[in-house]
């Protein structure tokens, strides 16, 4: 059981309360009206006034809270059901209490609750129907309807608050969702596809609008045998460490992703070639700087290939492909290194 669900009646108190004083004031109203007894006086300060300090002490003292609060919750039924013929079903109050009540029911989220509780009041109220054999008062006075109001707003308003709140939760949630889907979990980078996803974006606003823009291809040198010599464990620390590497090198606009197992990608937005081989360099001696716990001997380096975004580019693959050639050339050209495939 979970200790959110054992503690909600502390949430449960202040609302009741505060519910079933609205509610007092609009059984007063009534019992006013048509004169009623002491003996009915009673009833609404022990139904409306005292009953949720009872509840609060019934479920702090229950051995399952939980439970202890879900039959508060069907007491609440069974008080509403009850005042129906108490008031001789003056209808305007007797239907704002029968809806209010079944409301809160359905509002707590506890699966078939308000289906329970429909029972226990409408039994509540046949019962005492029975006994007591009421004669029907159907009108309401203005001081009735005018006692209804505070019940109908406040109840009305808190309903329309927690779903204003329920929204904005589910809203930020599918956000978070959204971006965890997008997010490769090791490195905090884009995944593959939304890397590529903008990259697309980027290279249509080229051909759109002439924006320029630079991709790197980024691969860890002899990333096999720091996984060979030291472990996968020590491996992945270096990807993680890139990763962070490459988020703190690049700029506001830039948009970095894990390609592939040790390839990374970035794509600088509106970079001139000599902008995104300074952040290549930048990345480069980074990762040189790498060291991991525990395998101090460690030593990590990488190849980078460059490419400017050029008109001869026909689609995204063309582009990334020439940075990749790049790449190539680096790692023919020794490794740890960034080089840029000049324009034929
Ligand atoms: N520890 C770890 N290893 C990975 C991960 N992803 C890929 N690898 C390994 O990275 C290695 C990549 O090796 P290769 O692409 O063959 O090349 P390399 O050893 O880096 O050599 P060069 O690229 O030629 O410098 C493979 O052995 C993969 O199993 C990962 O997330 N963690």
């Amino acid at each position: 059981m979970s200790l959110n669900r054992q503690h909600a009646f502390r949430k449960i108190y202040p609302l009741r309360v505060f519910g079933m004083a609205l509610g007092g004031l609009l059984v007063s109203s009534v019992l006013y009206e048509q004169q009623a007894g002491w003996p009915l006086w009673a009833v609404m300060v022990l139904t409306c006034l005292l009953w949720p300090h009872l509840a609060l002490l019934h479920a702090h003292f229950a051995r399952d809270r939980h439970r202890a609060e879900s039959l508060n919750l069907l007491v609440d039924s069974a008080i509403a059901g009850a005042w129906v013929p108490l008031m001789h079903f003056c209808l305007l109050p007797s239907v704002l209490l029968v809806m209010v009540t079944t409301f809160d029911k359905i509002s707590t989220g506890i699966r078939g609750l308000w289906l329970r509780s429909l029972p226990v009041m409408v039994g509540t109220a046949l019962l005492l129907t029975l006994w007591l054999r009421p004669a029907p008062q159907w009108d309401a006075s203005l001081l009735v309807v005018l006692c209804s109001l505070p019940l109908l707003i406040a109840h009305t308003l808190a309903v329309s608050m927690s779903s204003h709140r329920l929204i904005r939760t589910v809203a930020r949630q599918n956000h978070l969702l959204e971006e965890l889907r997008r997010m490769d979990a090791h490195t905090g980078l884009l995944g593959r596809e939304p890397w590529m996803q903008m990259a697309v974006e980027c290279h249509e606003a080229f051909r759109a609008s002439g924006q320029a823009a630079c991709l790197m291809m980024i691969d860890i040198d002899h990333f096999k045998l720091v996984n060979d010599r030291h472990g996968h464990t020590a491996g992945d620390e270096v990807i993680r460490a890139v990763g962070l590497i490459l988020r703190q090198s690049i700029r506001p606009s830039d948009f970095a992703g894990r390609y592939g197992g040790d390839e990374f990608a970035v794509v600088c937005p509106q970079a001139r070639l000599d902008d995104a081989l300074a952040i290549a360099e930048r990345i480069k001696s980074r990762i040189e700087a790498i060291r991991v716990r525990h395998v101090p001997e460690l030593r990590v380096t990488c190849s980078i290939g460059v490419a400017l975004l050029r008109p001869g580019h026909t689609d995204v693959r063309d582009w990334i492909n020439e940075a990749d050639a790049a790449l190539y050339h680096s790692k023919d050209g020794g490794r740890n290194q960034v080089r840029v495939v000049e324009p034929a």
